[in-house]
């Protein structure tokens, strides 16, 4: 099972992450080739930028032979004179200037859009498969946690590729540069100045692996301090009305300190690295300094060439210190990615046949042939359902709280698999439809009746997205809806609130009555569509059912008597099985 709360995703490996991720670069190989190209000339360019400024220390102050790759002759045998040497160097960093604008310019759009890109692509695969996965899943997760995934770890991945990337990659290109020229210059001249690199290393290396434990301890705080946000905000009348204020306070803060805790623990050791590289770019800088002088002294190095490596030590720890400094965001995005492969690699979704056949319209009728179907092995909800619904057929659905009603419904759209026995629509088991096909066939409402964010005509359209007008308002009367509905100032347009919560219950409900019957579908389940509502409003809600369930094969389950009336026959659920059956109407 996925608890999202622990660290399962230390135990993700590599190669599950880049199987994920690395498909998705596909599209974008020749702007990250591009990128990778003007990224190495840019690094080329700006290890250059001290050697103008040494021909002219060597050549033109010091009358003496530079040592310069590919121009040492050249420069030797120029006969220009000095000031041409000294014209030609000025323009030279004026060149490595504009090129490195120009290459700068064009690697950080590309891998900008290529960041963009990859989120979006990657942001729609993750949201589609956390939709299809099954309501097992759902049921253990925390929606805020979920959404966390689909924001912020995404918004990690994008500033790694953006930002992240550029810094990694051209300080790596300059580093290797300029490694490589010293060692070129005078090899023992560069061990010195290097000497204390492999200790800087070594604690940037140690003090990443303790970043990236401390950002997955954070990382999974926020998910949870999401899900509590998102509880208490969707659940806010029950909160303020029960005054548990402080309650959700204390919730939320213990989950806010965890992560507070873990990120000011990656501060601190971030904090510990850059004074250290400072530390040891000034050694560096004392033997570059003494050793140098000592041999310019000596006449074995130039005094451009003291230059080129206190040039390049002091810029060598700067790379260095930025490198340390986006191991942050490099764990973040490491997280963040574990995180997204994680749901993911989840395979929860409801199977379908090899076989399965798309269904177009079916008569109706329903059996539940030997259906056991427990959440918890051990634990059987339902044990062992006989049950057979003639098309057209209206049943209800009875029993106290808790004795699988709504899990016997939902067995019919597949929402779960029975663990045993099959349920079969037009005596053919659910399963050799394909799932789309079947859940076409099936209306629903539900108590809590769950309207989205937008318009009145939006929600009633949200089971039939190409129903005309005619036929909305036409689901809208026969739902009793039209006339409240046009009572309201914009009518079908009138923006609901994101559940529902600007409309009264008998309302909200009459709009997902509306809902089903726009639909169309030969069968309707109806979960305690009355529940809550005033005798008045339940009565106007019960005649809209009775017209919705008209010529439709009806489920209704129902504490109450006013639905009753929908029923041809009553059954009795206890303990798991049907226990009574009455016919009720004749
Ligand atoms: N997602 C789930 N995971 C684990 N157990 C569940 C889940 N949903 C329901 N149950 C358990 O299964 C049993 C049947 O639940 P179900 O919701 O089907 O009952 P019900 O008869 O519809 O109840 P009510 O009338 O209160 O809506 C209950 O004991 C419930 O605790």
């Amino acid at each position: 099972m996925f608890h999202p709360a622990s660290s399962a995703h230390e135990n993700l490996s590599f190669r599950a992450v880049a199987r994920h991720f690395l498909p998705l670069l596909r599209p974008f190989w020749f702007s990250l080739c591009w990128a990778v190209v003007a990224m190495v000339f840019d690094a080329l360019l700006t290890v250059l930028r001290p050697w103008p400024l040494k021909i002219v220390i060597d050549h033109v102050l010091s009358h003496r032979s530079s040592h310069v790759p590919l121009f040492a002759n050249w420069l030797d045998h120029f006969s220009g004179g000095r000031v041409a040497v000294l014209y030609g160097a000025c323009a030279a960093n004026l060149l490595i200037a504009i090129g490195t604008g120009l290459l700068t310019y064009s690697y950080t759009c590309a891998l900008g859009d290529v960041a963009q890109r990859l989120v979006f692509l990657l942001r729609g695969r993750l949201f589609a498969h956390m939709q299809r996965l099954s309501l097992q899943f759902h049921d253990h997760q925390r929606i805020g946690d979920l959404i966390s995934r689909l924001t912020s770890d995404m918004q990690a991945i994008q500033d790694i590729i953006a930002n992240g990337s550029i810094l990694l990659f051209s300080n790596a290109c300059l580093l290797i540069g300029m490694v490589a020229l010293m060692f070129w210059l005078n090899w023992q001249f560069a061990l010195a100045a290097l000497a204390g690199a492999p200790l800087l290393f070594w604690t940037v290396f140690q003090s990443t692996r303790r970043v990236k434990a401390a950002t997955r301890t954070a990382r999974a705080s926020d998910g949870l301090l999401g899900s509590v946000a998102q509880e208490t905000l969707t659940a806010i009348r029950i909160v303020q009305g029960l005054a548990q204020e402080e309650q959700q306070d204390q919730r939320f803060q213990a989950y806010s300190t965890t992560s507070l805790h873990a990120y000011l623990e990656t501060v601190r050791y971030q904090a510990r690295v850059a004074p250290l590289v400072d530390l040891l770019a000034a050694v560096g800088l004392v033997i570059v300094m003494w050793y140098g002088t000592t041999r310019v002294l000596e006449g074995s190095v130039t005094t451009g060439d003291m230059l080129i490596f206190f040039a390049y030590v002091t810029n060598l720890y700067s790379p260095m210190k930025a490198l340390a400094r986006l191991s942050d965001a490099l764990n973040k995005a490491s997280v963040g990615a574990e995180r997204i492969t994680e749901v993911l690699c989840i395979d929860q979704g409801i199977s379908e046949r090899n076989d399965a056949r798309a269904v177009s319209r079916v008569g109706g009728s329903i059996e539940f042939r030997d259906v056991s179907f427990w959440y918890e092995q051990g634990r059987p909800v339902l044990s062992h359902v006989n049950l057979q619904i003639a098309p057209g057929e209206k049943i209800a659905v009875m029993g106290a709280t808790g004795e699988g009603k709504s899990t016997l419904v939902s067995l019919i759209p597949r929402l779960y698999d029975p663990g045993e026995g099959s349920v079969l629509i037009d005596g053919e088991d659910i399963r050799t439809y394909t799932v789309q096909s079947l859940r076409d066939q099936i209306s629903l409402v539900l108590q809590d009746a769950l309207l989205f964010r937008g318009t009145i005509y939006d929600n009633i359209a949200f089971g039939r997205t190409d129903a005309s007008d005619e036929e909305i308002i036409a689901a809208a009367r026969t739902a009793n809806a039209d006339e409240f509905i046009q009572r309201l100032p914009d009518g079908y347009h009138t923006m609901i609130a994101e559940r529902g919560v600007t409309l009264s219950g008998g309302q909200k409900q009459r709009i997902a009555i509306a809902r089903a019957i726009l639909r169309d579908a030969p069968i309707l389940i109806l979960d305690e569509p009355t529940t809550g509502l005033d005798a008045a409003t339940e009565q106007k809600v019960v005649e809209a059912l009775e017209r919705a369930a008209a010529r439709r094969t009806t489920i209704t389950i129902t504490h109450g008597l006013a639905p009753l009336r929908l029923a041809d026959r009553v059954l009795l659920l206890k303990g798991g099985r049907i226990v009574e059956e009455r016919s009720f109407q004749t």
